[in-house]
């Protein structure tokens, strides 16, 4: 008898970080994959996490943001259903070279692709530490633990900027803002650290990309892929491809 061919579940959609170095990419994936905080080396070219969000498989692509990375990133953008910008708080530069450097590598992404603008590092600046005094819900423990106030940087990026750039990145696209979802919904403000936001953040993001694959599932693309095909990429044991 024949032996049934072997095919895999391929992803349904991907979702890309983009951003600088060290602004967090890696420790959010980190946080949302292994709820915890731990050191990371600097990304070199890129890695994917595969999620099962209901019937649906998502990859989310970390990309490196190191310069000398670059020219890899519209290949990570290809075909991407959603790209998360991310920039840290704490840096105005690393918030500039999303327009400068980034921006520009999701011109392979869908269309239809979704944007997310998130300000990282959150733990570090002081208005995270009033807004805890009043609301201090994170992962797990009391949020008191490490906000000693020598550790607290001015925030160097505010919301309204984040939600700015949102505005420039609609209008990049050749997008209608009022077609679009709205910059309030599409800003975040996250620490890897403390897990601030984490969670919303991707689980957020995997919500809005199901209609995306719903509409591939309608044009009719092959969900499975053949196993005995020759592969593209080299996968190791965490389901990471480099
Ligand atoms: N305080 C604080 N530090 C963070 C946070 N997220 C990341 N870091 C630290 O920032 C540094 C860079 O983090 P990574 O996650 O490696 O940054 P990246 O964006 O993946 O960097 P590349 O891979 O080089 O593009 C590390 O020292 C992290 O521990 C955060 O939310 N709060
Ligand atoms: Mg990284």
């Amino acid at each position: 008898m024949a032996e049934p061919t072997k095919k895999l579940k391929k992803p349904d959609v991907k979702i890309v970080l983009l951003g600088d170095m060290n602004v967090g990419k890696t420790s959010l994936l980190h946080r949302y994959t292994e709820r915890r905080f731990k050191d990371t080396v600097s990304t070199v070219g890129g890695a994917f996490f595969l999620k099962q969000w209901g019937p649906y498989n998502i990859s989310i692509w970390d990309t490196a943001g190191r310069e000398q990375f670059h020219g890899l990133g519209s290949m990570y953008c290809r075909g991407a259903a959603a790209v998360i910008l991310t920039y840290d708080m704490t840096s105005w530069q690393s918030y500039e070279e999303l327009e400068d450097r980034f921006l520009s590598l999701t011109d392979t992404a869908n269309t239809d692709c979704i944007f997310a603008i998130v300000g990282n590092k959150a733990d570090l600046t002081d208005s995270h530490a009033q807004d805890l005094n009043s609301d201090g819900e994170e992962e797990n423990k009391p949020i008191r633990i490490s906000l000693s106030s020598s550790s607290l940087q001015r925030k160097q990026v505010n919301r309204e900027d984040a939600m700015a750039l949102y505005a420039r990145v609609l209008r990049y696209k050749g997008l209608d803002e009022k077609a679009c979802l709205p910059a309030e919904s599409m800003c975040f403000e996250t620490s890897a650290k403390t897990g601030y936001n984490v969670d919303m953040l991707f689980e957020n993001m995997f919500d809005l990309v199901v209609p995306s694959i719903l509409k591939k599932r309608n044009e009719g693309e092959s969900s499975t892929v053949d196993l005995e095909a020759p592969s593209t990429g080299k996968r190791n044991k965490s389901g990471c491809c480099t």
